[in-house]
């Protein structure tokens, strides 16, 4: 029987007399009801079965409008790690209208790292992100498909390769060795590790991607401006922005982070686009033409030139425009992506090295013998640098710089580990949490490189097995694992092997650390450095 044809004949019964009709219009009424009732339970069957038959993960339950968000703290990591004790491998938080998945254990993460890596394979970048990277337009944030792919094997392939790396070594050499006789100028005066290294960082890295073309004092003035440039973007980057979890209120801009973000970005795109316009010798939409190539300095390959001289294939759209865009995305992908991660790693090892002095000595042992108090530390002196590999391990598993990774994204609903992770959802991979699993590490809190001593070939940085993995895993994972170990390894063993370190006296060193985009030290590491080279004309080399 229809509903309508049902609706029609109570209707019919409910106006007939009532003494003579009282029994088939309770019927009726009945038959209804329960015709109603039965619909809707078919119904709903139904569409749970279309849906998917796995329930959503556990999790803790918000308040209407917020969900989870009034509970969540400033310290992301340490929320999630907590939250992981009572809900166990993989939970859900509703934040906002967002719904976010965080998943603790190595299987899980594999499931969706390795066994269902292309599903995952997308952001969803915030405001400030889409911002910055021109619409998702930049590695890390542009979703897969041919533009990401392309834009990613051109990174891969021509920037981090072993050759690219090598015949740009001399730029990033230099400015190391500048910070190292600055450093000796300043002996024995108590210097921020952290201020110290993210300078290195940012130098080297200007160097390696335009020092071919921008010299002197203008790069040395784009430097100190590109320093707080960086920093306000890490922060906009890094900030929850009440637009994000409720995209209906974006408009409004509450905190001021897309005004921000948007000057921010112009200031950066100025920059690089007359960066850009210096090395072609020409305007924008000249990018491809080689008029600028005479006035190049093919004896120091930069970044840049190597870009230049590429056929960029980058599948949607080949105007010219779009390929100055591409190239200035990437541009910040290296700026952004690669220096407040590393100098925060160095500032990692040289706390956990001045709170245990013995693996300090050990350290300082293996540099002399590998290199010589007679001479500067090169980087074809790394590879036998065994035991400070250890120590960097040791502190990327104890502080990993991104401890959630970046968030990956599901093109389509699917099941990891029992439950369905809707299509959309923001998905964190915990390695903060796994990376310090009593059941996977012993004594997972101790500070002990030897771990990684004693089945050396167990653990590499490159993502393969799933208790280790501070560069994640997949094909999202870092694209600049490359250039990091080589920059973390060089910084770090010349600072080492050039100065002994020690604490301001009466200084304390503890180790609590604040959440960011990236997680750093939450009191700035200072230390004192006293010249160890055998003599003092070795600091003024070049
Ligand atoms: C110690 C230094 C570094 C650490 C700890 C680090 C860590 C990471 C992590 C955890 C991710 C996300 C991986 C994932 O989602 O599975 C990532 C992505 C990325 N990193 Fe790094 N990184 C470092 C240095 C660098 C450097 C030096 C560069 C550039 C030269 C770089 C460029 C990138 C890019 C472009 C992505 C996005 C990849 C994509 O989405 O396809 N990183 N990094």
């Amino acid at each position: 029987m229809s509903n309508g044809y049902a609706g029609r004949a109570w209707l019919c019964l409910w106006h007939a007399k009532e003494e003579d009709d009282s029994i088939p219009r309770a019927i009726t009424t009945f038959l209804i009801i329960a015709i109603v009732t039965l619909t809707f339970l078919v119904f709903s069957v139904f569409r749970k079965r279309n849906n998917s038959k796995a329930p959503l993960p556990p999790g803790p339950r918000g308040v209407p409008f917020l969900g989870y968000l009034p509970f969540l703290g400033s310290n992301l990591h340490r929320k999630f790690t907590e939250l992981a004790e009572t809900y166990g491998p993989i939970y859900k938080l509703q934040l906002g209208s967002k719904l976010y998945v965080v998943v603790n254990s190595p299987s899980l993460a594999k499931e969706i790292a390795r066994d269902q890596d292309m599903t995952f394979a997308n952001r969803d970048p915030n405001i400030a992100a889409t911002i910055s990277s021109y619409g998702g337009r930049n590695i890390a944030f542009a979703s897969q498909g041919p533009y990401w792919r392309n834009l990613r094997k051109l990174f891969v392939r021509h920037l981090m390769s072993n050759a690219s790396l090598d015949a740009c070594y001399d730029l990033r050499r230099q400015e190391v060795r500048k910070v190292l006789r600055d450093l000796y100028r300043k002996s024995g005066v108590p210097v921020d590790i952290g201020e110290l290294t993210i300078l290195i960082l940012i130098n080297a890295m200007m160097a390696m991607l335009w020092g071919g073309t921008l010299k002197g004092e203008k790069r040395e003035a784009a430097g100190a401006e590109f320093r707080k440039v960086v920093e306000e973007f890490m922060v906009l980057l890094g900030s929850p922005n009440v637009s994000d979890f409720f995209p209906a209120l974006a408009w409004l801009d509450l905190q001021g982070v897309e005004r921000d973000m948007k000057r921010v970005n112009q200031w950066f795109d100025d920059f690089l686009q007359s960066v850009i316009d210096c090395a072609t010798g020409g305007r924008t939409n000249e990018l491809f033409k080689k008029e600028g190539e005479s006035e190049r300095n093919e004896q120091k390959r930069d970044f840049l030139q190597i870009f230049l001289d590429v056929e960029m294939d980058l599948e949607d759209n080949h105007s010219p425009m779009d390929k100055n865009r591409a190239l200035k995305a990437i541009l910040k992908d290296i700026m952004i992506g690669g220096t407040d991660t590393t100098s925060t790693m160095v500032e990692w090892v040289m706390a956990e090295l001045l709170r245990n002095r013995n693996m300090m000595d050990k350290v300082i042992h293996e540099l002399t013998e590998v290199v010589g108090d007679d001479k500067m530390v090169e980087e074809h002196h790394l590879p036998k640098l065994k035991y400070l590999d250890a120590v960097i391990k040791e502190a990327f598993r104890l502080h990993p710089a991104l401890p959630l990774l970046v968030p990956r994204t599901p093109h389509a609903s699917c099941v990891v580990g029992g439950y369905t992770i809707p299509k959309g959802s923001n998905v964190f991979l915990n390695v903060g949490y796994i990376h310090r699993d009593p059941t996977i590490w012993d004594r997972p809190l101790e500070f002990r490189p030897e771990r990684f001593l004693e089945d050396p070939s167990k653990y590499d940085l490159s993502g393969n097995d799933f208790t280790y993995m501070p560069f994640g895993s997949g094909r999202r994972m870092c694209a600049g694992l490359p250039l990091a170990e080589r920059m973390l390894t060089f910084s770090l063993a010349s600072l080492l092997h050039s100065f002994e370190w020690e604490l301001p006296q009466g200084v304390e060193l503890e180790l609590s650390d604040k959440f960011g985009i990236v997680v750093k030290k939450l009191n700035p590491l200072v230390a004192i450095p006293r010249p160890s080279l055998s003599t003092p004309e070795l600091y003024m080399s070049r």
